[in-house]
């Protein structure tokens, strides 16, 4: 049966959420779901194995956790787990302009971007643990 509601619909990379549904998800569910790079993961399983704790992805529940993300730093290693507690994707009209690619870019191809990337990530550190 047809439906009007877009976040029922299934794509090939699984279930449309709006960041309405997240949100209100997040305060009666006993799950914890979060958005990074338009993604929407239910890292719940995973929230006692997250070397960095569970308590900075309890904190990201409902809600778009794509900015911290990409401040730590996360490794290569860290980018293929998340496919694991992929649910599925924000709909269209609540997308974000999504860099990752730009960001995700440490092949030293141009050597100049690279050095640029090293600096700010160890300035973020120096913020972060001070
Ligand atoms: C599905 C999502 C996530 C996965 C699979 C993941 C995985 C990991 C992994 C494997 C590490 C070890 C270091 C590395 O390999 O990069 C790590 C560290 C960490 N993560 Fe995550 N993470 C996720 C989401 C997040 C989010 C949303 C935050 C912040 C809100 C976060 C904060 C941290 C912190 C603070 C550390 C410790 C960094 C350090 O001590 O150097 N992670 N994570």
């Amino acid at each position: 049966m047809a439906t009007k509601d877009e976040s029922a619909a299934a794509t090939s990379t699984g279930r449309l959420f709006t960041r309405e549904e997240l949100a209100k998800h997040s305060e009666y569910s006993g799950n914890t779901w979060i958005i990074i790079h338009n993604n929407v993961y239910d890292v719940t399983p995973f929230l006692m194995e997250h070397p960095g704790g569970e308590e900075v992805l309890l904190e990201q529940n409902g809600r778009d956790a794509t900015e911290p993300f990409e401040d730590i730093g996360h490794s290569t290693d860290a980018r293929q787990m998340m496919d694991k507690y992929k649910m599925g994707e924000l709909v269209e009209a609540d997308r974000t302009k999504d860099n990752s690619k730009e960001r995700k870019d440490w092949s030293g191809k141009n050597s100049e971007d690279s050095s640029r990337c090293v600096i700010i990530k160890n300035e973020y550190f120096k913020y972060f643990y001070l």
